[in-house]
């Protein structure tokens, strides 16, 4: 056996987000959101599933942070439900909305837990997508309007920012895929999404800046790392276009103010191009005091002449998958944090979801989930061996805190440390939290 030591300031924590775990979808005058809409829509979500309960965490929310307590974890990524607070998207600020999160982050921080906030995972005012939503450049100023009384709301309580959670899936997942809301299938929209948000990102940092406000500011894409089946040239190109499709295309902007170029043509020839404004990319570049990485899989990338978007096959050969039906691959994390690294120096990097979905429950009151345990080791294995190779990592934030609604997968799919009963709301520490609080005591890992 030996033993692995982390930095003494490094950051143990856990997540969760807004619509995964709040419920009370129309209490308090909260507007409705896209996921609201998405989640009601038949067909959208596994089993029906929706978000109008989930957790329950809008009414247990103190019941949760002492458990965060007991989880010994130092911060907690959590996310503001937009909805709440401009319950139209932008106008009239709801009250009631504001108080809840104050009651909420008083309680953290009087349990010495640390505020990271999400400004947007996902749950835009269904009013302003009935304008267009992420497609219409005026969301832009509603975002900045929302960001703005949250910066002078929140000032002194939240000093972590992080403007938007995985630009990815908000536009790729979301308006190409399509199997987010609002369930989109079109790749010149997905540009288009993704080229706002970033300008919206870009508006914010500058805006958080001009304001003086305390603390720091960034954002959270979602990386995968792709190899190539083979040291062929055309599975090597088809391994870069995979990556860059998840990974450069969201790191350039922000650290080169510029697209890649290899992507933009790939793009060009497929129909599709960045439709940018003058001035937005020195926007967009406007520079950030940390990147929050959420990483969980990777795969083989195999060329294939006129396959699916990118002429490239993912090759599965020989992973083990979770529950999920995701590869097990700890060693792309490392690779991911590495080039990361290397391309745009030595960013300050916070892990701000990382986990696996198993879904083990209660067995005589304990749940036996050995296998996350194991995911989340191999990972933090791969964690301490980018540090030692000179990757500036600040923190490891889990995802997920507890079991929570997972999108289109509803509540069939499990991430949490903490097991929750849907039906009775009952939360149960599975032996992963027991195996984490361990971790964030001791900060070392036996291995
Ligand atoms: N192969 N494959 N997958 C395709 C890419 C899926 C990307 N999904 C995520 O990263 C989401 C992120 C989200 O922030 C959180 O709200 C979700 O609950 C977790 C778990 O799903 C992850």
């Amino acid at each position: 056996m030996s033993v692995i030591q982390f930095p003494k300031d490094f950051v143990w924590g856990a997540a969760t987000a807004s619509y995964q775990i709040e419920g009370a979808w129309n209490e308090d005058g909260k507007g409705l959101s896209i996921w609201d809409v998405f989640s009601h829509t038949p067909g959208k979500v596994v089993n029906g599933d929706n978000g109008d309960i989930a957790c329950d965490s809008y009414h247990r929310y103190e019941e949760d942070i002492a458990l965060m307590k007991e989880l010994g974890i130092k911060a907690y990524r959590f996310s503001i439900a937009w909805p709440r607070i401009y319950p139209q998207g932008s106008g009239e600020v709801n009250p009631k909305g504001l108080e809840y999160y104050h009651r909420f982050v008083d309680k953290l921080i009087e349990n010495g837990i640390e505020p990271y906030c999400t400004l947007y995972h996902w749950d835009l005012p269904q009013a302003l997508q009935e304008k267009g939503g992420w497609n219409n450049r005026e969301t832009i100023d509603a975002y900045l309007q929302y960001a703005e009384t949250m910066f002078k709301e929140f000032q002194g309580k939240i000093k972590y920012w992080i403007t938007f959670n995985e630009p990815w899936c908000v536009s790729m997942l979301s308006n190409y895929i399509g199997a987010h809301a609002p369930g989109n299938q079109d790749l010149q929209l997905a540009l288009d999404v993704a080229h706002h948000l970033f300008v919206a990102h870009g508006k914010t940092v500058r805006m958080f800046r001009e304001l003086g406000i305390e603390g720091q500011i960034g954002i959270a894409p979602n990386l995968y790392w792709y190899e190539p089946y083979s040291n062929r040239k055309e599975d090597v190109e088809a391994a870069r276009r995979k990556r860059a499709w998840y990974n450069e295309w969201f790191l350039d902007p922000l650290f080169k103010g510029s697209y890649p170029q290899f992507m933009v043509d790939w793009y060009k020839k497929k129909g599709a191009e960045v439709n940018i404004q003058p001035g937005d990319m020195e926007i967009i570049k406007e520079p950030i005091d940390f990147l929050g990485i959420n990483y969980y899989s990777g795969s083989l990338a195999r060329y294939k002449e006129n396959f699916e978007d990118f002429d490239c096959e993912e090759i599965d050969e020989g992973y083990e998958k979770t529950d999920i039906g995701w590869n097990i691959y700890p060693e792309g994390l490392y690779k991911t944090l590495t080039w990361l690294t290397e391309t745009y120096g030595p960013v300050p990097i916070y892990i701000t979801e990382n986990g696996a979905c198993y879904n083990d429950g209660p067995v005589d009151g304990r749940v036996r989930d050995q296998k996350r345990i194991d995911y989340l080791q191999k990972h933090i294995i791969q964690l301490n061996r980018c540090i030692q190779s000179g990757v500036n990592l600040k923190g490891y934030i889990t995802w997920s805190f507890m079991d929570n609604f997972e999108w289109a997968e509803g509540y069939s799919k499990r991430f949490g440390l903490v097991h929750v009963d849907y039906n009775t709301l009952k939360r149960t520490p599975k032996d992963s939290f027991y195996w984490y609080r361990h971790l964030v005591r001791t900060n070392w890992l036996d291995i």
